[in-house]
């Protein structure tokens, strides 16, 4: 039989009746263990061999581990202090016995603690008493620690457990193969066997000389076991705005470009938030320093947003009456919300005067001073959007709404009546949380006020919302924290193996 260099290595290494480890032929043929893996389950699929596996695992002293198997475990060392003081008879002061035992830093609480769960004697009140009828010669850890150092192993699976619980040690599996020669493997050695030269991969150089035409190729193997691979991938918080970015195309919105960095007058002014509003201190705004204002507001527009703050717009409006400062207007912040980007586009300021009917949206960072908790975090992604027509109602957000959740699976929405500065009437929007079952706040929106738009002067309805994209993440997914989908505290694991759904 013809058979690769490689596969005719390990079908002479391999033996009928003793098992012989991919390693241990690798080593003796002067072969990468990978290679002759790959071979061995070749030659298994050509029935001339059987490979084997079995799991080995191997357990090693951490550091902390070689630390206390040379010196003692921190609670050894309390106990030991404590009965040399004499607190067998009577109570010793801990304080005391920290210094006799040497223990420092974490050594402190790591001694108490499994002081205690060893019974080795009471703590109450800064006093230690121990109990005479144990002995810490007979510790099974620190014997576990010893017995690690001199090679040997642990038979005892629960202290083992304990140990690696303390991270006094580390346990790593590894999987080893083997190979057995079958009674073909043996009959097509005894009637002998030659190596052919085979290619396992295309060059260049095979290419342009030609040669690729003569020689023969492996055999390509898809059932062999290879390592895994972990590669780039986009995140999944990233993928689910990908997929609300299509969803709003198709629907037929445009997507908006901005400032994250903004001016209040654009986060805020234009909004007809008054300048005391408390989104506006800075408790809730992170503001930039350096530069610190924003030069180019057109003038004219600076003047109508100042005389709806101060006076309203029309007959039945009223302003705030309070002062408002344009330099306050002018200075920087990360943007609280999206809205800026908004405010811009309706001002003619992005892309020119618009004229009725237009679709905006944007799905964009958004930065906020607040607490952190399993739906907070410091920064979230907002999907903006906002439709401007002749004539809207509440029906078209709520129906725009209905039909946008829809996509990704969200069917149950509450609306709650809300107030906004620039908006009436105004809305809260919650799901219910697939999990947990909770009405969890998912966006807010509402029809824009006369006191907004006449200023920017647009004369037709803007309905428009910011919904926060982790959230709508969270309703998909059913993830109930939002640190697990992103930030620093997000599992890896999450981000290498969730697949978005929709
Ligand atoms: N700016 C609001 C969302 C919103 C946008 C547009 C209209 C109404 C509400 C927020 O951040 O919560």
């Amino acid at each position: 039989m013809q058979l690769p260099p490689t596969q005719a290595a390990v079908l002479k290494a391999a033996d009928a009746q003793t098992k012989r480890d991919v390693t241990e032929i690798a080593a003796e043929t002067d072969e990468k263990p990978e290679s002759v893996t790959r071979a061995a389950f070749e030659l298994e699929d050509r029935d001339l061999i059987t490979v084997s596996e079995h799991v080995e695992v191997s357990v090693e002293l951490t550091e902390e581990g070689e630390r206390y198997a040379t010196e003692s475990l921190p609670e050894i060392a309390l106990y030991e202090a404590a009965v040399d003081a004499g607190a067998a008879d009577d109570p010793v002061a801990l304080g005391r016995l920290i210094g006799d035992a040497g223990l420092d830093g974490d050594a402190v609480d790591i001694a108490l603690a499994n002081f205690a769960r060893k019974g080795y004697g009471e703590v109450d009140s800064g006093e230690v008493t121990v109990n005479p009828a144990v002995t810490s010669t007979e510790d099974a850890e620190m014997a576990a620690l010893d017995t690690l150092v001199e090679g040997g192993s642990i038979e005892d699976e629960s202290i083992l457990e304990e140990i690696d619980r303390r991270g006094l040690v580390e346990r790593s599996e590894r999987t080893v193969r083997a190979v057995t020669l079958t009674d073909e493997g043996i009959t097509t050695l005894m009637e002998g066997i030659e190596t052919t030269e085979t290619i396992d991969r295309l060059t260049p150089d095979l290419l342009t000389s030609g040669e690729w035409e003569d020689v023969e190729f492996t055999d390509y193997n898809v059932e062999a076991e290879a390592s895994e691979k972990q590669s780039g991938r986009k995140h999944p918080l990233r993928q689910t705005a990908d997929r609300v970015k299509d969803v709003l195309v198709g629907m037929g919105f445009q997507e908006m470009q901005g400032p994250t960095v903004d001016a209040d007058f654009w986060i805020h002014d234009c909004l007809f938030m008054p300048q005391d509003h408390p989104a506006r201190t800075h408790w809730d705004r992170f503001s930039i320093e350096n530069p610190g204002k924003i030069d180019d507001i057109p003038s004219d527009l600076v003047e109508r947003v100042e005389t709806a703050h101060h006076e309203g717009v029309g007959q039945d409006s009223e302003g705030y009456h309070s002062p408002w400062d344009e330099d306050f207007a002018r200075q920087l912040a990360l943007r609280g919300h999206t809205t800026s980007l908004t405010s811009r586009h309706l001002a003619g300021e992005s892309l020119g005067d618009l004229e009725p009917p237009q679709r905006f949206f944007s799905v964009e960072k958004a930065y906020r001073n607040d607490e952190l908790d399993e739906t907070h975090l410091l920064e979230f992604y907002q999907i903006e959007g906002w439709v401007m027509a002749e004539e809207l109602s509440v029906r078209d957000l709520m129906g725009t709404f209905t039909e946008f959740y829809e996509q990704f699976g969200i069917t149950d929405l509450r609306f709650k009546p809300t107030y906004n500065p620039y908006t009436e009437p105004s809305f809260e929007l919650f799901g219910r949380h697939p999990e947990t079952d909770e009405l969890i706040e998912i966006g807010n929106s509402g029809l824009f006020r006369p006191e907004m738009l006449e200023p920017l002067e647009v004369d037709c309805d803007v309905m428009a919302w910011g919904l926060a994209l982790e959230r709508l993440m969270m309703l998909a997914s059913g993830a109930e924290d939002i640190r697990d989908v992103h930030g620093t505290l997000v599992d890896l694991e999450f981000l290498r193996t969730e697949e978005v759904t929709y």
